[in-house]
């Protein structure tokens, strides 16, 4: 292993640079080396000169913010450190290693099985549940922002960024999230709460199961008007070996009444009376 380059605080050099493991858009994930106790951490490298907007500034603010008040749970990329430059901010995280995330566990081995998918969903279910009781909405809940950490098949969810913390009973607007995901009522420019991230946790599992989105379309707009339609089929070719229980759980979740969508906890309550 070479780690090269440092990074620390008045040349502290707290920590040396392995290989990049991430890309998004604001900045790269690479894999750190702290000599000082041995650990190694992902970190998330954010310049500041690519932030457009105030909402952009907005979340860069928030993300260290809410993955602190949301430490500790098993099923949360848990904060480590946090580097601020007058060009960049460095998070220091927990590290996922190898880095998978579902997303990527979909294009080399295509669709998960009914029994994966529901060990995932629980695990899901019980990081939205801490996140909502808190209060963060997480608002991009999608396959690349959930990582697998293949040792003991735990599932993390990953990147705060476009997070928001809503005091009990707030609500929020604006469009935030990834098409294929994103919950109707962000679209509709209504005012929207935390079950936002069960829709996208429905159609994250819907997605595990068939191997594509249950609202399609070539162009980010075919995709909002499938979304918007809310049309949710399981086709009998693809959904043939999946159970109606499992169909059942959702199309509680991929509701596009939210009212009557299910909440994490109801989510989970279900999940342990049929499941387990
Ligand atoms: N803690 C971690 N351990 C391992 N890999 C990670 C970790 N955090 C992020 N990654 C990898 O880096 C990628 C990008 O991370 P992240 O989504 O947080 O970046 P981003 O810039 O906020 O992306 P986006 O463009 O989706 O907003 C992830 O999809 C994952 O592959």
């Amino acid at each position: 292993m070479t780690c090269s380059q440092t990074l620390g605080n008045n040349n502290t050099n707290k920590y040396q640079i392995c290989e990049e493991i991430g890309r998004g858009r604001f900045g790269t994930v690479s894999r750190v080396y702290a000599p000082a106790t041995g650990d190694f951490f992902a970190c998330k490298t954010i310049d500041k000169a690519s932030l457009s907007d105030d909402l952009d500034r907005a979340c860069l603010d928030n993300e260290p913010k809410l993955m602190a008040l949301l430490s500790y749970h098993p099923n949360i990329v848990q904060i480590h450190d946090l580097i601020d430059t007058d060009s960049t901010l460095s998070i220091f995280m927990e590290l996922v290693h190898p880095s998978v995330s579902i997303y990527d566990r979909l294009v080399s081995s295509g669709t998960f099985f009914e029994p994966q998918t529901a060990s995932f969903a629980k695990q899901i279910l019980q990081a939205l549940s801490h996140c909502h009781r808190y209060g963060v909405v997480h608002r991009d809940i999608k396959p690349e922002n959930i990582l697998v950490d293949l040792r003991n098949d735990t599932v993390k969810i990953c990147d705060f960024g476009s997070g928001i913390w809503l005091g009990e009973g707030e609500t929020t607007e604006g469009v935030v999230g990834t098409p294929y995901y994103v919950a109707p009522e962000v679209l509709m420019g209504y005012s929207y709460g935390e079950k936002v991230d069960l829709w996208s946790a429905g159609v994250v599992l819907y997605t595990m199961l068939a191997g594509t989105p249950p609202f399609y379309g070539e162009t980010a707009e075919e995709i909002f008007e499938a979304v918007l339609r809310g049309n949710l089929r399981f086709p009998t070719k693809i959904f043939r070996g999946v159970s109606s229980m499992a169909k059942d759980f959702l199309r509680k979740l991929i509701c596009k009444d939210a009212s009557r969508r299910f909440s994490a906890e109801q989510a989970l309550s279900w999940f342990n009376d049929k499941v387990n």
